[in-house]
């Protein structure tokens, strides 16, 4: 399994739903950096499961036990290894989807590929859970990025049947304070407006026995001139690659996206200009604060387009792999009727592992 990431600062995820503990490696971290426990905590919480209707009813502190790399609150540069306990598996509810594999979840997919040994309980290591050990890894990471003065923030852009959807990040003029803001919050928006209505889909699709998706958008302010490499080590490769290591996201764009594609160059193209200070800023920010891979010191803004949970309690089409017949499922459990609140910490802490990954590999650190 490819449950590793990262160039000269790698990660190595470990663990299942259902399991003992899931947890993190995380390797070429810089020695001497202080780490908060707070933060790490706050971030934690940020995504836990179980803390209102919009999520799961699965309860799990998520207090990381860390077993090496730290000392005294310090990072030693050696491995940092942390361990998140599983205290409140269910894994009856689990029982009939090796046999009747729920559309939309990896239970079709994971027992051809590994012959009925994957552990399917709580979605195994495919879980939304192993998310858990990936904001540790980001909490980690984003104290080291706010010292060399970068900072990262998301919110919930859109929720999928919402009359109303948060309002966008300004491209060209995020704040910090409102990135601070936002990455303190769980269900991040910007206008406090909008999240009502969010929710009111979100409960109108479990009341319907449903679920929804939506969107995530996130910025990353003071990334440095230069980070990043063409052709296959950009900036928008290295964060695609572990963004897509969220389960349910399905898609991914940076700046002005998609609509790129009915834009004129002279639309498109971002005007450079020289700011009082000596520095170069561009007046718009279609490029996303990227260009040929590199960063251009403008805001990098991306978007990530997360599904509607697979696992709703209607009834639905599948087969039976015993007999190999048409059969029909209705899934039980504790399930997000949305996964896209509790998803954006972890958006974020993606993308502060990719982003301290290429200030290294860029020697920038
Ligand atoms: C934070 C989070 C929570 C999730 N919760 C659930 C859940 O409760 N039930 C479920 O079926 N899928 C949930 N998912 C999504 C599945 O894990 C995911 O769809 C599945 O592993 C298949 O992977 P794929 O959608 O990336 O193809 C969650 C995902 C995230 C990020
Ligand atoms: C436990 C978490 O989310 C889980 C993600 C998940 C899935 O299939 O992705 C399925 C559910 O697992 P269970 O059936 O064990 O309750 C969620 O609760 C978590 O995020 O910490």
């Amino acid at each position: 399994m490819s449950s590793s990431w990262g160039n000269s600062i790698r990660i190595s995820i470990f663990g299942g739903s259902h399991t003992a503990a899931i947890g993190v490696n995380i390797e070429g971290l810089p020695a001497g950096e202080r780490i908060t426990w707070p933060e790490i905590l706050k971030q934690m919480s940020r995504r836990a499961p179980g803390r209102d209707k919009t999520a799961t009813t699965r309860k799990e502190s998520d207090e990381p036990r860390v077993l090496c790399g730290l000392l005294d609150g310090v990072t030693t540069g050696a491995p940092l290894c942390a361990v998140i306990e599983n205290s409140n598996q269910r894994s009856k509810d689990y029982s009939q989807l090796k046999v009747l594999p729920r559309p939309g979840h990896a239970d079709y997919t994971a027992e051809v590929k590994y012959g009925g040994h994957q552990d399917v309980r709580g979605g195994g290591h495919f879980s939304g859970r192993l998310t858990a050990p990936l904001v540790f890894a980001g909490a980690v990471a984003r104290q080291i990025l706010r010292r060399r003065g970068i900072e990262i923030g998301s919110h919930v852009l859109k929720i999928a049947g919402a009359e109303i959807g948060d309002r966008s990040f300004d491209p060209v003029g995020v704040s910090p304070e409102l990135l601070d803001r936002l990455s303190n919050e769980y269900f991040p928006v910007i206008d406090p407006a909008a999240k009502e209505s969010m929710r009111q889909s979100i409960e109108g699709a479990r009341l319907s026995q449903d679920s929804v998706g939506g969107t995530v958008e996130c910025a990353v302010l003071g990334m440095p001139v230069g980070a990043g490499d063409p052709i296959f080590d950009g900036v928008e490769n290295r964060i695609a690659s572990i963004i897509f290591g969220i389960p349910a996201v399905k898609g991914i764009e940076f700046g002005a996206g998609f609509s790129v594609a009915d834009m004129r160059g002279s639309e498109n193209n971002d005007p450079i200009y020289m700011e009082n200070d000596g520095s170069i800023r561009t007046r718009t920010n279609n490029s996303g604060g990227i260009l040929g891979g590199i960063a251009n010191g403008m805001p990098i803004i991306f978007r990530a387009a997360l599904k509607p949970t697979p696992s709703i309690s209607r009834e639905q089409d599948t087969v039976n792999l015993a007999d190999r017949t048409n059969a029909k499922l209705t899934v039980t459990g504790r399930h997000d009727p949305c996964v896209v609140p509790r998803a954006a910490p972890a958006v974020e802490a993606a993308a502060a592992v990719a982003v301290l990954d290429l200030l290294a590999q860029s020697r920038m650190l």
